[in-house]
């Protein structure tokens, strides 16, 4: 189906906005009336560039409180309306949404609002144009898709039909299945936006937190397969407005409403392989962050397994933890690996999906793996470890290590760049095929923090997502974007000892969280000796420990998972967040 995308949607000028649609692959776009009026450029102008770049005008929108006017105002909205559409007919535009009035003195009258719209209908229709008829949710007297149905049904005009908006329809009401029943071609439009569930006044619900199509928690697929149902042939057109998108780079937000639209049209799409867990992470370290992580991850009981054939790449392992250390830059985790059943299909999906290729880093006789980048930059490859593949790349050095009881990767955390939050979770949910597993927010140290956890569907392969709520302010410390490694262990009493015996202590958790823990909680015994966090669901519970801040964001957390507790020890993260905060002021002082 065609794509298109209003320009509210995206950040800049309206040829900043222009651009990146068509960069994007959208067929189309809707000029927001905004944009156009705080543009220096000609609708001439405007007409001819998108042209230029092969995107046509679907909608020009919106014109607002015509409906229901008072008779002795309705002559200046014949006025202006007629205006706006010799304004469209420059830009070469079809179609202009009027949505439900809002003004306060708009007459409660549905015989009165057929009339107008009539009026309207006719002046549009001498022009060979057409009026998209909209109900806002929070309209005066239309605020419900049937009532707007019920007026463009009765005017029965060929050139006025319905605009359906997603999110004014599922906003009020999960019964949306009578769209079904409408002619299609009375449909003229289809406006998708999701949205999180949030319980506040629908109009700043509207106008802040928009967001693509399942990037909330609106249910788009079942609306949209509505709509087609009922035989609509227009385009899919984005109509979001987002206090972050309207922020960020156009091009990357115009990628991530085009990655949305596949993701929902599901058309022809590879499906997700299975994955099988993280089968390594990669950390790149230099001078001074290279060695550290040498002697903490002896400590931890990991072995020096192998060395890269052609790169300064070192392999550790212990269980099926693997980590590789890639020397050059500051301590950070680069890339990490999907173990994939089959990585081939991982890497079509994801290229389907408007994953950012990489270039392939190998040599003749290396593994070839394929990689994307996520949207926060880390590398993701698609890989099988055996029987052959990637690790064929490393000689072995044949030291070995006794291990200290790490099993594997547990998870991966990854603070996301403020712009990028939305877009990082449908990128996991869609390139990947994962699920959310478990949302939070919490009151951090320096601002609120929000925490998705997705997963795949057998719990193999997790991967925490976290942002701050506002942009960070000037007050907090200006620490990049923290990432960890979540190591599991069968005894976290085991690695805790391997730890100490090699003089690294974990971070030291306040005597405060202790005393309030027991106030709640049976606490398993030793916990506080440990120095570790705890947290319990209704299958079990969870023993966190952390070790120091490696360079300037990267750190471990070792964790033991008993009796099936499914959790993250998100509650955790303030107190975890002001520990780490406080040993590296200590740090500091010490100089
Ligand atoms: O918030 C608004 O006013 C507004 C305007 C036009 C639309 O199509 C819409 O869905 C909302
Ligand atoms: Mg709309």
């Amino acid at each position: 189906m065609r794509t298109s995308i209003a320009t509210v949607c995206l950040s800049g000028t309206l040829e900043d906005r222009l651009d990146a649609a068509a960069a994007a692959g959208f067929d189309a776009v809707e000029i927001f009336e905004n944009d156009l009026i705080a543009s220096a450029s000609s609708p001439e102008s405007i007409r001819a560039r998108t042209q230029d770049l092969g995107l046509s005008i679907d909608l020009y929108q919106p014109f607002r409180d015509a409906e229901g006017a008072p008779p002795s105002r309705f002559a200046a909205v014949e006025r202006r309306f007629r205006a706006k559409l010799d304004l469209m007919g420059r830009l070469g535009a079809d179609t202009i949404l009027v949505c439900s009035s809002v003004s306060p003195d708009t007459i409660p009258d549905d015989a009165l609002s057929v009339a107008q719209l009539r009026t309207l209908a006719d002046l549009a229709a001498a022009r060979d144009m057409r009026i998209a008829y909209e109900a806002l949710a929070w309209g005066r007297h239309v605020s419900t898709w049937e009532h707007s149905w019920e007026i463009v049904r009765r005017a029965d005009h060929p050139a006025l039909g319905l605009c359906l908006d997603s999110f004014h329809v599922l906003s009020r009401t999960a019964s949306y299945q009578n769209v079904r029943n409408v002619p299609g071609d009375k449909i003229f439009f289809l406006q998708l936006a999701d949205a999180p569930r949030l319980d506040m006044d629908v109009l700043q619900w509207s106008r802040h937190h928009r967001l693509f199509p399942l990037q909330g928690g609106l249910d788009l697929a079942g609306f949209t397969r509505a709509v087609l149902d009922a035989g609509y042939t227009g385009p899919l057109s984005l109509e979001v407005f987002n206090d972050v998108f309207r922020q960020a780079d156009p091009h990357r937000t115009a990628v991530d409403a085009r990655r949305s639209l596949i993701a929902l049209q599901n058309a022809g799409l590879t499906p997700p392989a299975d994955l099988d867990g993280i089968a390594f992470a990669e950390l790149s370290a230099d001078a001074s962050s290279g060695p550290e992580l040498e002697t903490l991850l002896r400590a931890l009981g990991f072995t020096h397994s192998g060395q890269h054939r052609s790169k300064a790449v070192q392999l550790w392992e212990q269980g099926t933890a693997r980590i590789l250390l890639n020397s050059g830059a500051p301590a950070a985790i680069r890339a990490f690996a999907l173990e994939s059943t089959q990585p081939e299909q991982s890497a079509k999906r994801a290229e389907q999906l408007l994953a950012a290729p990489l270039p392939r880093r190998r040599r003749q006789s290396e593994a070839d793996l394929t990689a994307v980048a996520a949207p926060d930059g880390t590398e993701v490859f698609f890989v099988r470890t055996s029987p052959a593949g990637w690790h064929d790349d490393f000689l072995p050095t044949g030291e070995s290590a006794d291990g200290a009881g790490i099993t594997g990767i547990d998870h991966l955390s990854l603070a996301q760049p403020f712009d990028r939050y939305d877009e990082a979770a449908l990128f996991y949910r869609s390139v990947l095929g994962m699920t959310d597993d478990e949302a939070g927010e919490f009151a951090a140290p320096y601002g609120l923090i929000r925490t998705l956890a997705i997963r795949d569907a057998r719990r193999r392969a997790r991967i925490a997502l976290s942002v701050p709520v506002l942009r960070r302010g000037d007050w907090a410390p200006a620490v990049p974007h923290p990432q960890h490694i979540t190591l599991a262990t069968s005894d976290l009493s085991r690695t805790a000892a391997a730890l100490h015996t090699a003089g690294i202590e974990p971070v030291p958790i306040p005597g405060n969280y202790y005393d309030d823990l027991e106030a709640r909680l049976d606490l398993p015994a030793g916990l506080r000796a440990l120095g570790a966090m705890y947290d319990e669901d209704e299958h079990g519970h969870y023993l966190q420990l952390f070790t120091p801040v490696i360079g300037d964001r990267v750190f471990f957390e070792i964790v033991e998972r008993v009796g099936g507790y499914r959790g993250y020890g998100f509650a955790n993260v303030p107190v975890r967040m002001a520990a780490h905060r406080a040993q590296r002021h200590r740090k500091e002082v010490r100089g």
